[in-house]
């Protein structure tokens, strides 16, 4: 998170007179595309990520930007992108944009906190048995021309622990799937979390290493959770224990795990994030994981089904045109709440100013002065900036808007109807 630095003002108001235009990267599901062209937008897809400079570049004349969890938002990628509305994550994680930096420009984040759980969660019931039988070495071999039938090392996953840490959206889920297998499940999370099914919070990670068979990390990239499985953690795990991580590829350290998985210490490792990813398919890899025997490597999958890509799609979609036609915030992950209906007949100014004390003071003066008639009036704030919502007469919505966009306080001002 960087520290506010706000742009200079007075920034010029937005109304709702187009071409509006949405860029879309990383090849996000066409659904999205179809509802925003059917929300009269121009839509620009493109099928990997952009470099902050370019994004910078990218973004004049942009009024929404769709990316995954490749495209990184700096503070200068927003520095120009003055027709900038809102961001679409059209995934969980949000890590990727600077969500302060977002803020300060008035321009809120929203992502889709569910819509790729459940494949996550598939993904790593696959791992487990995948990681326990052996299955990709012997398939590997056979598709080699050996023949090597063996029992050693392989077992069934009924009866053995599942260790899941960070017991979210996916890691409740997967522990649901879990014991439907007759695993025993525990979890270890920062929050007290309702535990289902048989699964049983435990009160320390080491208490979840020391037990677990298999352990699975579910938790966001923050800093507490930076290289949160180091050597000294994964030294704790049972021996022959299998690690999975689908979750950020800040969160373990892979030189450490191959240390330990080429020591014979862990029994195997399922890795679908890694610390630097490639920003398109057609980019090479490279991880010190690759070639260590009962190793699975997958490049970011987690969530990518066609029912989750989809679902996605029209969840964020939904959120950004929403945004757009209403200035609805709900589900903005870095930005005050605001949804208030519209009320025919008015049209609405959405303004974002400096939460400094006596903004509403002058804007409610403006109005006065304008001789305008306020039909609702809402006004959300964070420390940093405050959102408000008003709805006036028509016929004075354009001048009030000009003159709040005058301000010295104001971030970003603009009308709909
Ligand atoms: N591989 C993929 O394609 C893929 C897909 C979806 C999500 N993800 C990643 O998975 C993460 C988890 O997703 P989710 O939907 O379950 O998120 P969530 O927010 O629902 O759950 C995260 C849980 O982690 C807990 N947590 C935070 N810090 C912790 C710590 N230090 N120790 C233990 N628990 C901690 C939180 O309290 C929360 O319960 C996302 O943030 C995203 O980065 C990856
Ligand atoms: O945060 C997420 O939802 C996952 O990491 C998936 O990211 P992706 O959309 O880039 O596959």
């Amino acid at each position: 998170m960087s520290t506010a630095r706000f742009p200079p003002s007075p920034t010029r108001p937005i109304l709702n007179e187009g071409p509006f235009r949405a860029l879309l990267l990383e090849n996000i599901h066409p659904s999205a595309e179809e509802m925003l062209k059917a929300e009269g937008f121009q839509v620009e897809r493109l099928s990997s990520a952009l470099k902050p400079a370019e994004l910078a570049e990218r973004l004049k004349g942009v009024h929404l930007l769709g990316i995954r969890s490749k495209t990184t938002v700096p503070p200068e990628s927003l520095v120009h992108a003055e027709d900038l509305l809102a961001i679409g994550a059209f995934c969980i994680g949000t890590n990727q944009v600077d969500l302060t930096a977002a803020n300060t420009h008035g321009i809120p984040v929203f992502n889709a906190p569910f819509s790729n759980t459940r494949s996550v969660a598939e993904m790593v019931v696959a791992e487990v048995i995948v990681l326990t039988r052996q299955l990709f070495d012997r398939s590997r071999e056979v598709h080699t021309g050996q023949w090597r039938k063996v029992a050693t090392g392989s077992h069934e996953v009924r009866g053995k622990t599942l260790g899941i840490i960070g017991y979210g959206h996916i890691g409740s889920q997967l522990g649901v799937l879990a014991e439907s297998l007759g695993m025993r499940v525990l979890y270890f999370d920062v929050m007290t979390k309702l535990p289902l099914g048989n699964s049983r919070a435990v009160a320390t990670l080491d208490e979840l290493l020391a037990q677990s068979d298999f352990v699975t990390l579910h938790v966001p990239a923050l800093t507490s959770t930076h290289m949160m499985m180091g050597a000294e953690q994964l030294a704790k795990m049972k021996k022959g224990a299998c690690l999975i991580n689908a979750s950020r590829g800040t969160v373990v350290d892979i030189a450490a795990l191959a240390a330990s998985l080429r020591s014979k210490h862990l029994g195997g490792a399922a890795v679908d994030v890694y610390p630097e990813e490639p920003e398109g398919n057609s980019d090479g890899f490279v991880t010190e994981l690759q070639g260590i025997p009962n190793v699975v490597l997958t490049p970011h999958i987690g969530g990518s089904t066609e029912e989750a890509q989809a679902s996605i799609g029209k969840e964020v979609a939904t959120s950004l045109s929403k945004f757009f036609r209403t200035g609805a915030t709900t589900g903005a992950v870095n930005f005050p709440m605001v949804e208030a209906p519209l009320i025919p007949g008015t049209h609405r100014i959405l303004n974002v100013h400096r939460n400094i004390p006596g903004v509403l003071r002058d804007i409610n003066r403006i109005v006065s002065d304008l001789n305008a008639n306020i039909h609702a009036q809402v006004l959300s704030t964070d420390s940093n900036i405050g959102y408000l919502v008003m709805d006036l007469d028509q016929d004075v919505s354009r001048p009030v808007c000009d003159a709040i966009a005058g301000l010295t306080t104001d971030i970003k001002t603009r009308i709909v109807s």
